[in-house]
């Protein structure tokens, strides 16, 4: 079984953030550890508060794991500081982690900031460099890029553009588009595109920390960048087609793994 490490924030109501990612590890069969990078007060209707961990801690939770387990694949959150980015940037340059997935979050779907603004040229220089794979959703690759994105051809030169600043690979999410959730992802050579047709819901509560961690899982279970994001479109499409009226207001993915089996991917994220 393969080991996969978050380092992300903790979200209260297990939609997003770490508790998404370890759900999302275990039905991938891997063996799920956790960074804790803050601790959100968060549920289905919003963020009301967060204590940041200090980087001293953070550096001491990736040294407890490095030091003592093996990890093929890494997925980054949220990290709401200039000084939780360059914590996480020197440690994982340090013990050489590969296949490692950043999803540079940013602001949450109920409007909080994860990421303090000014962290974002912090992000731009330590992490995107590190990544195997880089998620953002649109308004993110704005923010990266500073350019407007509302179509595929916009998505395909903000992904260009941020293959320019160091990551391998770059996938642009779809999930803000007016139409179809196409995502795009360019890999230094190609462009591909994943379609699926948008699903008529409110619950996409850490519909992106769900694809990013199963980018991750996939790709330490030796699988190739394509393989891996193509694996993951069909999970989270899955997990959004069954995703759960819990609360008040926006509802989490599902990661019940008779749902895959039952979607007929269970012999694809079982591997
Ligand atoms: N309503 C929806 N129907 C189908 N897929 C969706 C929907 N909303 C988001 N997705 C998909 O979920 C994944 C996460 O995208 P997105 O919601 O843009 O990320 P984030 O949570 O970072 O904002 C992408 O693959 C996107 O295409
Ligand atoms: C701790 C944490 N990490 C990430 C997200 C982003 O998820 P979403 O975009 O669905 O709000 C979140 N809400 N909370």
């Amino acid at each position: 079984m393969k080991h996969v490490l978050t380092i992300a924030g903790s979200d209260t109501c297990g939609g997003a953030g770490i508790q998404a990612d370890l759900k999302t590890f275990s039905a991938h069969g891997t063996y799920g550890m956790s960074v804790i990078t803050a601790v959100t007060v968060q549920n289905t209707q919003g963020v009301f508060g967060c204590q940041d961990i200090s980087p001293e801690i953070i550096r001491g939770q990736i040294d407890a794991i490095y030091s003592d387990i093996k990890v093929s694949g890494v997925k980054i959150g949220m990290v709401s500081q200039i000084e939780t980015i360059h914590a996480i940037a020197d440690k994982l340059e340090e013990h050489h982690a590969t296949n490692i997935v950043v999803d540079p979050v940013m602001i949450s779907k109920s409007g909080f900031d994860l990421m303090q603004p000014d962290a974002k040229d912090t992000l731009i220089r330590r992490l995107i460099p590190l990544a195997y794979v880089v998620t953002p959703n649109l308004p993110e690759a704005e923010v990266i890029t500073g350019m407007k994105i509302n179509d595929l051809s916009s998505m395909e030169e903000a992904a260009r553009k941020i293959f320019a600043m160091g990551a391998k690979n770059v996938l642009i999410k779809g999930g803000h588009l007016e139409d179809d959730a196409t995502d795009l992802l360019f890999d230094g050579e190609k462009i591909i595109t994943l379609h699926s047709d948008r699903i008529a819901t409110k619950n996409t509560h850490g519909t992106g920390c769900t694809l990013s961690s199963a980018i991750a899982a996939n790709l330490a279970k030796g699988k190739s960048v394509e393989e891996a994001v193509c694996i993951a479109k069909a999970y989270i499409t899955v997990a959004i087609e069954h995703s759960l009226s819990i609360g008040k207001g926006v509802g989490p993915t599902n990661h019940f793994y008779e749902l895959y089996n039952k979607a007929g991917i269970w012999e694809e994220i079982k591997d």
